[in-house]
């Protein structure tokens, strides 16, 4: 019971200053089951992923950090010798000649499974190829978390293998980083679909990157800084996809809301094939679509400061902000993310900063007034707490 009230703390985002000890002393007087875990992908959230990990104190820690991979190296170690400090970990992969082999980590890993032993990858990487391996790997028995939105709202075929793979083993993925970062968003959308309300529809502001860039950019006034200048910082920040592009043509709110929207499973919305199926305005200048590299994109988009210039002028002689908003609207059936024009007496308007996400869930029990989640919806920090909250809930 009390491990439970700790863990329910951790999902709403109220880490006690003594977390660890809270949450963890208790356990090495008992015989608690261990968490082998397994990283791949150790970016900008993958590493913070690991310093979280790594702060729990390894004599009440239920996880032993035994495997780690990049694009280019790996390490795998037996349990006894896993990983342990967060000085290290990072020479100790850039020591390493082993090239990863997803084949031979499922096999080592599934073979390491046994009544008091539980086995998890943790994807943090935004890899298609990884996203495809999900359901290989809850088969093998593997529990999957990431923060990584290709899987969940792909091809609904790969998302279908992924569900009924894990019914098939009992092996659990869980992806709350991949709406709103940290923010219980995921976890409380399953509550409210498991405990039989009826979600009507979810709308806000879902991308941490849009938010940061038109809460800078678009204040009401006319003038302010350049487009250009504030997708830069928010790049900086650590907020955007590693190609800004996926930020800025909508895609990644477009697939927030396809994750929504196979959470809620509902009938009334459409079956979408994928986030493609979603309609969505894309701020991309057709000029600068399908350039390779971030570096390349944000060095031409200052081209087209101009253009966001204007709008933002446009709004300003209404009264109102530009904000870029998603909606799940299972009354009308409408999945849709666009930027739209708000007074700036809106909630979006008055009540957003920094990469702050608001999500708003109009359901029949919580209405006329929506249950609303805001807070930070970007960055390493609240990314990584949510990747380790839901490994949290595996133990
Ligand atoms: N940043 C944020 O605020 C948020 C991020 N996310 C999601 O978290 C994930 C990680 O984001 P972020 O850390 O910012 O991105 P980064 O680009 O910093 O990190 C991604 C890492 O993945 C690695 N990688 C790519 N392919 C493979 C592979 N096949 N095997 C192993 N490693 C691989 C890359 O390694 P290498 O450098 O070796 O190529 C890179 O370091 C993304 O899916 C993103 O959408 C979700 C919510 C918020
Ligand atoms: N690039 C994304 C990161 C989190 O999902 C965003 O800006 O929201
Ligand atoms: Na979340």
């Amino acid at each position: 019971m009390w491990r439970q009230r700790v863990f329910s703390r951790v999902a709403c985002n109220i880490l006690p200053p003594n977390f660890h000890r809270l949450a963890f002393a208790p356990m090495s007087t008992q015989t608690s089951p261990q968490m082998l875990v397994a990283v791949v992908g150790v970016g900008l959230v993958g590493s913070e992923f690991i310093n979280q990990l790594l702060s729990i104190p390894v004599e009440s820690s239920p996880f032993r950090l035994i495997s780690l991979s990049s694009s280019s190296r790996s390490v795998f170690f037996e349990p006894a010798k896993a990983v342990t400090s967060a000085q290290d970990w990072k020479a100790i992969l850039s020591q390493s000649n082993e090239k990863p082999n997803y084949e031979t980590l499922t096999e080592k890993l599934s073979s390491l499974r046994a009544p008091s032993t539980k086995v998890a990858i943790i994807d943090n990487t935004s890899s298609s190829e990884i996203a495809a391996l999900y359901p290989s790997w809850l088969k093998a028995g593997i529990n999957v978390i990431t923060p990584n939105k290709k899987a969940y709202s792909g091809d609904l075929g790969l998302y279908e293998a992924i569900v009924s793979a894990s019914k098939e083993s009992g092996a659990r993925f869980l992806n709350e980083s991949t709406v709103g970062a940290g923010l219980p968003v995921i976890s409380t959308l399953k509550e409210l679909v498991a405990t039989g309300d009826k979600v009507k529809k979810i709308e806000g502001v879902f991308s941490g990157t849009m938010s940061y860039i038109f809460n800078e950019f678009s204040t009401g006034s006319p003038d302010g800084p350049s487009f250009s200048s504030v997708v830069s910082v928010a790049r900086e920040k650590g907020y955007t996809e590693p190609h800004p592009a996926d930020d800025l043509n909508g895609f990644d709110v477009a697939r927030k809301l396809t994750i929504l929207s196979r959470t809620i499973g509902s009938s009334s919305l459409p079956s979408l094939s994928s986030f493609q199926s979603v309609q969505t305005a894309s701020l991309i200048p057709p000029a600068l679509e399908g350039i390779p590299t971030g570096d390349e994109f944000l060095k031409k988009l200052p081209e087209f400061d101009t253009e966001f210039d204007k709008m933002r002028k446009e709004a300003s002689q209404e009264g109102k902000v530009l904000r870029f908003v998603g909606v799940v609207d299972g009354i009308k059936g409408d999945v849709k993310a666009g930027l739209e024009k708000y007074p700036t007496s809106h909630p979006f308007a008055t009540s957003l900063g920094g990469s702050d996400n608001i999500i708003m869930f109009h359901t029949e029990r919580y209405s006329p007034r929506p249950l609303i989640i805001q807070g930070a919806g970007a960055g390493a920090a609240v990314t990584a707490m949510g990747v380790l909250g839901d490994l949290l809930k595996l133990v």
